[in-house]
């Protein structure tokens, strides 16, 4: 392995099972999570078994751009201390393309008295936020991004406000977690409603819910469906971050395309995430559903969709339209991708995903077709993509480095399990 990722790499399928030990990262949403409890609880609280990547770097250097002391222990830890208060950085927070960093410290910056400029990349640029600002807007907190994307731009007195605050979450349930982590600063007990039903991936919620108690909040969820939130702050505690669920969805791919036995340390039913449920799915490969609802895994469906490609039946993909405001288009990329390896093997339709199994690419093995696979700046079809390489000849993913996001040593991971990456241009 080279120490610095080429511009592709071109997977030479292993023609065996894969087998062997891989803990998985720690959990992107939880690190970020407790990363920015701690900033906002007085005194200092250790944090292990964190992910450290490009989105959880981000947001620790944003939270030292707000005279937060991040220290750095050793490669899975983060010792954070804090005086309990955000204080007003002295440029704009950069936080590319990370969705919960981006949502949580628009939120959470409103507890700064002073002007508190969020924003990200090009793609980040593109990626809602409008329902998160008009809830802060509801609040009295002046808050504002032109575009509805990114850059915001947010002028805080120091108060959150308090009462109830509807929030429309159809988009993205990071608005509801983003919310409810800074309610503990109001001036009163903070109410938070969905308007409307809709909402991503609930699990996402009781993360944050999860977190917030740990950090000592008092928040509880009502029969009607909202939150009830008390002015408490956060209290400084030491937190050990479970594995990261939807990296584990890659593993439980290489076993499925594989027929391999990795240990990843860690029971399916010990994680908290929600992209979790895809291991019982994953499990009936090569007899998954006709019909897989992915509104309750998000993350895990570019992986279950390179499956599907193997499936004995084909896969229509439903409760996903969110997929079209992550990192990219989702469903665009994963369509346009799989039929890059062979035409007609997916198509999309309204917003469900339509997958056309062909078990026959399981044999594929020998194929000198290339498919050079574009990522688009997205981790998740980077990661999901080799899958397919592992079976059929002459996949290559273009920009492995962007696997950064989450999961830094992907590659690494792969190449331990035995699988020969041949970089190329
Ligand atoms: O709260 C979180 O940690 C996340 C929520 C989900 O996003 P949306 O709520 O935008 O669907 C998920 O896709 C993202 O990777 C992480
Ligand atoms: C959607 C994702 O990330 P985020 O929204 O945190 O940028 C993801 O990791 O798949």
């Amino acid at each position: 392995m080279p120490n610095t990722v080429p511009p592709a790499y071109t997977i030479t399928p292993p023609n065996r099972p894969l087998v062997g030990r891989v803990s998985p990262p720690g959990s992107k949403s939880i690190t970020n999570r407790v990363l920015l409890l701690a900033a906002m609880a007085n005194g200092t609280s250790r944090l292990t078994g964190a992910l450290k990547s490009k989105d959880t770097v981000l947001m620790a250097r944003a939270l030292r751009e707000m005279g937060v002391t991040v220290e750095e222990p050793d490669a899975t830890s983060f010792l954070v201390t804090s005086s309990g208060h955000l204080q007003a950085p002295s440029g704009p927070l950069f936080l590319g393309n990370a969705g919960t960093a981006t949502r949580f410290l628009t939120a959470a910056v409103a507890t700064i008295e002073g002007t508190v400029v969020v924003d990200g990349d090009e793609d980040m640029r593109l990626r809602p936020i409008k329902p998160l600002v008009d809830a802060l807007n509801a609040l009295g907190i002046d808050a504002s991004s032109p575009t509805g994307c990114p850059p915001v731009t947010i002028h805080g007195t120091g108060r959150f406000g308090s009462g109830r605050v509807e929030i429309d979450a159809s988009l993205s349930s990071q608005y509801v977690s983003a919310l409810l982590m800074a309610a503990p600063f109001g001036d009163g007990p903070i109410e938070v409603a969905l308007a409307g039903k809709d909402i991503g991936a609930r699990g996402y919620v009781d993360l944050t819910l999860a977190a917030m108690r740990a950090f000592g909040a008092e928040v509880e969820g009502r029969e009607d469906g909202s939150w009830l939130v008390q002015p408490t702050g956060y209290k400084a505690t030491d937190f050990h971050i479970e594995p990261d669920a939807s990296a584990a969805t890659y593993l439980w791919g290489i076993e499925a395309l594989t027929g391999g036995r990795i240990d990843l340390g860690v029971p399916t039913d010990a994680f908290t995430q929600p992209d979790a449920a895809a291991q019982a799915v994953i499990a009936q490969f090569p007899d998954m559903p006709e019909i897989i609802d992915g509104s309750q895994m998000q993350d895990a469906v570019p992986t279950i969709a390179v499956l599907a490609a193997f499936n004995n039946r084909p896969v229509r993909f439903v409760g996903i339209a969110n997929l079209r405001v992550k990192e990219t288009d989702r469903i665009r990329a994963v369509a346009n991708e799989l039929n890059r390896i062979r035409p007609g093997l997916a198509r999309e339709e309204g917003d469900d995903l339509v997958v056309n199994a062909d078990p026959a690419l399981m044999h594929a093995a020998s194929r000198n077709t290339a498919s050079r696979i574009e990522t688009y700046h997205d981790h998740r079809i980077a990661m999901s993509f080799a899958l397919a390489g592992l079976r059929i000849g002459g996949v290559t993913i273009l920009d492995p480095a962007c696997t950064g996001k989450t999961y830094p040593d992907y590659w690494e991971m792969l190449a331990g399990l035995g699988v020969e990456l041949t970089p190329t241009t």
